[in-house]
């Protein structure tokens, strides 16, 4: 156990690509948790996907031992926290865990929407904030300016900001000064009844579940009793440590500090995040505040393209559970897809997380189904069942319409932070999206704009059509704020005069008939011809709200090579063959694997 003072307890707030994860590369490096050829890039970024895409997803921690100027050893905790929107509650228990925070702005870009929400979290938690502004070594540079907007965008003290290149290790002892002198230490009580929060956890295939926690009061030891006080479990402690970045086993863990446990935990669901830790024998009577229980936003179908996967389907899910219980996932059958699972996820990056560890790690070629938020729908009394209240997580579960009473949508809160030229497009994409503007406000030739919009208009493509009018540089941030009744209702799509469900997806009675025309016009460009005319409808109830027609093939591919070489008509078919594969018939009409995932995009408008 460490003496209180000589403890600090960080994370590193910042927007994507400030430079979090190389400067916390760089604090490691510096303080000797690792060699120089053990330093593979990017320490704290484990996973492969969050390695290619530049994100962090989980939250990591490691303990740093640094010598001070003053002589003295200090135990640094160093929390790294995810770095998108979907991991918001994540990110809100790593910083519970902490005392202080670096604030990581990019030199050359400046404040950004995320940046601006993180700092708030951190403010919140009481956090002393260390700006450090990081990319001094681009021509583009501007600390000067950077300080300025911190000062008045954020309203934090940015006099003593320290100036850093992560990337060729300028600044990095200051900014290790810093924390010692400028971030207070934790308190706590040793002799007070256990009390230490989840803060994450993670399947390890040698070690089964590991937790990270954060020991507020009392100690944890091996060989300790404890109860998960949400969770309602009890565990035996076998293993306490902590990451330096390797696990390094400790004979316990005191008041304070931050370190991880194992206790023979098969599933990651059983050690939920923010949960709080007691002993089983005198506990403590109350739990910690800010436990809440994560919910998925985003639902959709994920079927195999070919029916045998199904149980490899499962199983990859099965496996992949295992580590997040975040997501969630439940049987689901299609008369055109066949058997497959509706899974939700805490947001569209999650969603595409998800999708693609399935189809690389574990090799399976799927069909994802448009995305859904959740409804809440209240149905009249029937004849034959009374009046209730559904969840709706499935288009195609859509109740008989003459049965709904009211039907509620979630809202988000969205913050968009953009240079002023994009700021006309970007106005118009929210005010497309059934956005209602609630602020905006003008920093140093940038806008901030406030609007809060439908998560249904958010959950298809909005970023990535923000990012592309604004050539990337405008930022985005939300969170979500409740229900709100809305005229909704299912559009269903028919091909060839059949329902395709897959297609079918809720949408505001307002813009039916544009995304309606707009998904047709796609799926008549998706779906090759064949041999006969094939009629796309968008309908509503059996309202048809729009059409378009495929027209009929004249000639049979393999026409041309008639009487020709028999081996190149071969090749042909088999090149169809394979084109097939990736293709769901529906009735007589093959749709495309790519079709159901493009058409949903919804694209100019
Ligand atoms: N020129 C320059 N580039 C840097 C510096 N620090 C980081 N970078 C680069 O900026 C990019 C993003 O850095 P990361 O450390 O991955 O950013 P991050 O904030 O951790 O991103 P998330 O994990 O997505 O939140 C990488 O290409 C880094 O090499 C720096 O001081 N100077």
């Amino acid at each position: 156990m460490t003496d209180l003072a000589l403890i600090r307890n960080f994370s590193i707030i910042a927007h994507i690509d400030h430079g979090k994860s190389t400067l916390a590369d760089r604090l490691i490096q510096h303080t000797g948790g690792l060699t120089e050829r053990e330093m593979s890039a990017q320490v704290l970024d484990n996973m492969d996907i969050e390695k290619e895409r530049g994100i962090t997803i989980k939250a990591q921690t490691v303990r740093l031992n640094y010598t001070a100027k003053d002589g003295i050893t200090y135990e640094l905790n160093l929390m790294d926290t995810p770095g998108h929107v979907d991991f918001a509650y994540e990110v809100s228990r790593s910083l519970a865990a902490c005392e202080g925070a670096l604030l990581v702005v990019d030199a050359a870009q400046g404040v950004e929407a995320q940046t601006l929400a993180n700092v708030y979290q951190s403010i919140e938690h009481d956090h002393e904030i260390v700006p450090v502004i990081n990319k001094i070594d681009l021509p583009a540079a501007e600390p000067d300016k950077v300080r300025a907007e911190i000062e008045e965008v954020i309203g934090l003290d940015a006099s003593q900001a320290v100036l850093t290149s992560a990337k060729s290790g300028i600044g990095i002892a200051e900014v290790l000064e810093a924390v010692v002198t400028r971030i207070p230490p934790p308190k706590g009580d040793r002799a007070a009844p256990l009390k230490a929060m989840l803060v994450d956890s993670w399947y390890d295939s040698y070690l089964g579940v590991v937790i990270l926690v954060r020991v507020i009061d009392g100690v944890i030891k091996k060989g300790l009793n404890v109860k998960f006080m949400a969770g309602g479990t009890e565990h035996l402690i076998d293993r306490v440590g902590c990451m330096t970045p390797k696990l390094e086993v400790l004979e316990e863990l005191g008041p304070g500090e931050i370190g991880i446990i194992t206790a023979q935990i098969k599933e990651v669901a059983q050690a939920r995040v923010g949960d709080t830790i007691t002993t089983v024998k005198n506990g403590a009577a109350q739990a910690l505040p800010g436990f809440k229980e994560v919910q998925p936003v985003v639902f959709c179908g994920l079927f195999p393209v070919d029916a045998a996967d199904f149980e490899k389907l499962r199983e990859s899910i099965a496996r992949l559970r295992l580590n997040d219980a975040s997501f969630s996932f439940e049987m689901e059958s299609s008369a055109a897809l066949g058997f497959g699972f509706r899974c939700g996820f805490l947001g569209l990056l999650h969603l595409e997380i998800i999708q693609e560890r399935l189809t690389r790690e574990y090799d399976l070629d799927l069909i994802t189904t448009a995305p859904s938020v959740v409804y809440r729908i209240q149905l009249r009394k029937s004849k034959t069942d009374d009046a209730r209240e559904i969840l709706l997580h499935n288009p195609a579960d859509y109740p008989d319409p003459s049965r709904i009473e009211t039907i509620e949508e979630p809202w988000i809160k969205a913050v968009i932070y953009t240079p002023d030229e994009y700021l006309g497009s970007i106005l118009k994409l929210c005010q497309d999206r059934r956005g209602v503007q609630t602020g905006l406000t003008y920093v140093g030739g940038r806008a901030q704009v406030s609007y809060e919009l439908p998560l249904n208009e958010v959950v298809f493509d909005f970023y990535d059509r923000l990012k592309s009018i604004s050539r990337g540089y405008a930022s985005f941030d939300y969170e979500q704020i409740g229900l709100r009744e809305g005229d909704l209702v299912k559009m269903g799509i028919l091909v060839n005069n059949e329902p395709v469900d897959a297609l079918s997806m809720i949408v505001h009675r307002s813009v039916a008939e544009t995304r309606g025309r707009h998904m047709c016009e796609r799926l008549k460009d998706l779906i090759p011809r064949h041999l006969f005319k094939i009629p796309i409808q968008a309908a509503i109830g059996g309202k048809v709200v729009a059409r378009e027609t495929i027209s009929a093939m004249r000639k049979d591919v393999t026409a041309k090579c008639y009487g020709g070489d028999i081996s190149r008509k071969k090749k042909l078919l088999d090149k169809q063959k394979k084109g097939k594969a990736r293709m769901r018939e529906y009735g007589n009409v093959s749709i495309p694997q790519e079709a159901f995932i493009a058409a949903l995009r919804m694209g100019e408008e």
